[in-house]
């Protein structure tokens, strides 16, 4: 699914008036009715709905909202906030046919103390263009300073959001829900926007298929419909050679674990063959864990520059994915370093092996073309450094996947994977019981298992990045988010694998 700015869906809203045709006020009609038609399965007509509308489209949108209420027999009170002198004319269209009267608001203290039912903000949509401050800024606060009980919608946008830019100093209304047209915003996909968006609620108002289809963007949701498309089936005939033979460096004395968890992920996402590389200490452990894994030990409890050697003479492996427990030390910095040198083809690299990259910058330039690096954003700034806000973070990430070639998947929810052409896809699974100790372990080992059993760098992150949280979703369904942990999610990959097939 496509991700549209602030211009392109006013360019869109356009393209469906002039190609549906439809008229402007028609369409304000349909996306307002969605709206209303969510509101009213939502929350009963008991409750009374104080809708604050703005003077822009928004406003209209919270206009003809309240109409529709009202002819539903909900209590409607509207609140005109006098954002600006200019009123749009759909804004004006709705207020003639408002059938109730509105009370206009100038100032923050004319804000009622609101006690019962929901609150609509229609205040300011994507027309925002400076931050909200001074009195606005004084209403703003004021409900959001209403009881917890009484739950925000915001309609389109929080107001006081900017779609495509950071907005973190401007004063913005907390949804606890916010009801969208047809499209993500990119700022809904960025931490600094988590308290202010809540839960959203994509709304479709019919926008022109046409338009969304031949329009271009750099930005884009993971979803079911794509990754059913990526997914490749089993051949009949296939053995176990047909799937790739995977190499996984990972573990130190200590965290053995992240090894194993990564193992048992790489397996159950498919791969025909699992070789891993441990130090000495682990060798009982996986041994015994993860039988099905084959396991080449270092004599060191660290991993050193035998890993070299072992690469240079078994180039057998189809992909090496590198880095869960791997630890920081010196020999393994060597280790990694001969590693890059020698092996050519598409890794996955993570966690350790990304930290010993930060210490070496230059270790960057060395990595093989298409590689896929999964740092946290702890990770990621070490690597590339730190930036003004995560708009600036989001531009950084697509700047160094397209000079260094590289998938970067930068973690949390709705990990941002930047591709080597600057294009960026959010993955839309995954839940917060997924952060604990172990998870990012486990997507390693999936991507692993995929980039060796033939599945394209590009196909293998896609893919990988979805099923591993809609795993995480199944896990949490099941065990609730507090109980589940990491290796929850391997168990639950069989379910998700099953319903990929179209
Ligand atoms: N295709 C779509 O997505 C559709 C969008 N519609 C609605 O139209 C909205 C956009 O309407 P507009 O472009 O009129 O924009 P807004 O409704 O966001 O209002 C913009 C107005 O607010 C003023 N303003 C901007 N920033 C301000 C600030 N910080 N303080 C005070 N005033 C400020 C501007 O000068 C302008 O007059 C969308 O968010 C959506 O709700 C719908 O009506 C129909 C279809
Ligand atoms: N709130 C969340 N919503 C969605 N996914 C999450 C959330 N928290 C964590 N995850 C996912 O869990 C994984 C955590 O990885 P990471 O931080 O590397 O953990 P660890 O180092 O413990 O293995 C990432 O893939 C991340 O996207
Ligand atoms: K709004």
């Amino acid at each position: 699914m496509k991700i549209l700015s602030a211009q392109q869906i006013k360019a869109a809203d356009a393209y469906t008036i002039a190609n549906e045709p439809i008229s402007s006020i028609d369409l304000m009609e349909r996306a307002a009715s969605a709206c209303a038609q969510w509101i009213s399965a939502h929350f009963s007509s008991s409750e009374t709905v104080h809708i604050f509308c703005g003077k822009g489209n928004n406003g209209g949108d919270g206009l003809a909202i309240a109409r529709l209420l009202w002819e539903q027999d909900y209590k409607v009170q509207v609140y005109i906030v006098e954002v600006s002198l200019h009123a749009t004319d759909d804004f004006t269209a709705n207020l003639e046919k408002l059938p109730i009267q509105p009370q206009y608001i100038h100032a923050s203290h004319e804000v009622p103390s609101i006690t019962t039912g929901i609150v609509v903000d229609a205040i300011l949509g994507t027309g925002l263009n400076r931050p909200v401050e001074g009195w606005l800024a004084g209403v703003f606060h004021h409900i959001n300073n209403l009881q917890q009980q009484i739950p925000i919608l915001s309609i389109d946008v929080p107001s006081g959001m900017m779609i495509d830019s950071s907005s973190e100093k401007s004063t913005c209304i907390h949804a606890r829900y916010t009801l969208s047209f047809e499209v993500y915003k990119l700022g809904f996909l960025l931490p600094e926007n988590a308290e202010r968006v809540g839960e959203i609620v994509l709304l479709p108002i019919g926008l022109h298929p046409e338009f969304l289809q031949r329009e271009s963007t750099p930005y884009h949701i993971v979803d079911a419909a794509m990754v059913r498309a990526l997914y490749q089936p089993r051949k009949s005939f296939a053995h176990k050679g047909t799937y790739g033979h995977a190499l996984l460096i990972a573990g130190s004395y200590g965290k053995i674990g992240a090894a194993v968890l990564s193992a048992k992920a790489c397996l159950r996402s498919g791969v025909g063959l699992l070789t891993t590389y441990l130090p000495s200490c682990g060798y009982n452990i996986m041994q015994t864990s993860v039988p099905e894994a084959m396991c080449i030990t270092d004599p060191r409890n660290e991993l050193s520059m035998q890993f070299y050697t072992l690469v240079q003479e078994k180039q057998q492996y189809n992909t090496i994915g590198i880095g869960p427990g791997l630890g920081t030390d010196v020999s393994t910095a060597k280790g990694l370093e001969k590693l890059l040198l020698q092996y050519k083809q598409a890794m996955v690299i993570d966690a350790d092996a990304l930290n010993i990259i930060s210490q070496y910058p230059r270790l960057l330039d060395q990595i093989p073309a298409n590689s896929i690096l999964t740092p946290h954003p702890k990770e990621f700034e070490r690597l590339f450094g730190a930036t003004s806000n995560q708009f600036e973070r989001l531009s950084l990430l697509r700047e160094k996947a397209v000079q260094y070639k590289l998938y970067i998947l930068l973690k949390g929810k709705f990990s941002a994977i930047a591709c080597p052409d600057g294009v960026v896809y959010f993955n839309s699974t995954g839940n917060p019981g997924m952060a604990t100790g172990g998870s990012g372990d486990v997507l390693t080992g999936i991507l692993t298992g995929l980039l060796a059993q033939g599945y394209q760098s590009k196909v293998a992150v896609l893919l990988g990045a979805y099923i591993h949280g809609a795993a995480g979703d199944a896990a949490a369904e099941q065990l609730s988010q507090e109980a589940m942990v990491a290796g929850d999610i391997i168990d639950f990959l069989g379910e998700i694998f099953k319903k990929l097939p179209n």
